[in-house]
């Protein structure tokens, strides 16, 4: 089966491409990925797997890639190097130069899966899949910062311009530097096509006007668990519209989204998602969401 298909972030996740950590993760130099303290890549691996069964568990099919001593430690987040349209796989290019060599492994495995290529971002442009956030299906914001350049955005909107999509640039802040990871996705999560979770202090303003403006609600997350957990609290994926998995050990940001109606499962997530600046979103590439 070739379906694929996905220019919402809520809708039933149908098929995902993941890629299961391994030897490269834990042969990591922590420093050279800037992985932080509770980094361990023995524990990060055992932290995945339970990861997988939930996505596993939420029916959705998954699409293998294996991490088999390449050296590329920060692959398991497959959210990054491409991302789905209605029409076919648009291949990134990534700002963090030790990442460039992954859009390769989402090009074959698009290209065993019968998945249609629609573009590709080429130098001196640079998106990754984190800071793209389907509005709708018809408007994709891209935060422009360290990770995500106006040439890039530029060349998305041009693949994107015949299916009728509006790319939309807000620029982020610098935050904690150029080595730290901050995508648009860092200060959002949606949880349902009506509904997203947000750190409003970095929302770009102009970003948080679109929202309001599309009559989505936003449930502020508690700061001080954003501190504490290095942005990952809120770094939610929704398996369908507000049926979501989070990181393991932030009680009100989980109460936060109950009290929307929201049902929440979680993992531990210290040594995979807490150290290495990815959660539940970055690892999965939805290929499928709602009906094909
Ligand atoms: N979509 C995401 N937020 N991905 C997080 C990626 C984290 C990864 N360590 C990086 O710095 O690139």
């Amino acid at each position: 089966m070739s379906a694929y298909g996905c220019q919402e972030m809520s809708a039933k996740l149908e098929r995902v491409l993941m890629r299961r950590p391994g030897e490269s993760l834990k042969a990591a130099d922590p420093q050279k990925w800037h992985y932080g303290p509770t980094f361990d890549g023995a524990r990060a691996v055992e932290q995945y797997k339970h990861f997988a069964q939930l996505v596993q568990a939420g029916g959705a099919e998954i699409l293998w890639l294996e991490d088999s001593g390449d050296g590329l430690a920060d692959a398991m987040f497959t959210h990054d190097p491409s991302l789905m349209t209605e029409k076919g796989a648009i291949l990134l290019r990534m700002g963090k130069p030790l990442r460039l060599a992954e859009t390769a492994l989402h090009e074959e495995a698009y290209n065993k899966a019968g998945i249609p290529i629609l573009g590709r971002i080429v130098a001196p442009g640079t998106v990754e899949g984190g800071d793209c956030v389907w509005v709708d299906a018809k408007t994709l914001a891209v935060g422009r910062g360290v990770r995500s350049n106006q040439a890039g955005i530029e060349q998305l909107q041009a693949i994107l311009a015949p299916l009728g999509v509006s790319v939309l640039g807000f620029d982020l802040p610098l935050w904690q530097g150029e080595e730290a990871c901050l995508h648009l996705m860092s200060v959002i999560s949606p949880l349902a096509s009506d509904l997203a979770l947000v750190h409003a202090p970095l929302l770009p303003a102009a970003f948080y006007m679109l929202l309001r403006d599309k009559g989505i609600r936003m449930i502020v997350a508690p700061p001080e668990e954003f501190a504490a957990s290095n942005g990952l609290n809120l770094n939610v994926l929704p398996l369908s519209p507000r049926k979501v998995i989070m990181v393991d050990g932030f009680p009100a940001t989980r109460k936060a989204m109950e009290e929307a109606g929201c049902t929440v499962e979680t993992f531990a997530a210290d040594a995979l998602c807490i150290a290495c600046e990815g959660g539940p979103t970055c690892l999965t590439r939805p290929i499928l969401r709602g009906a094909a």
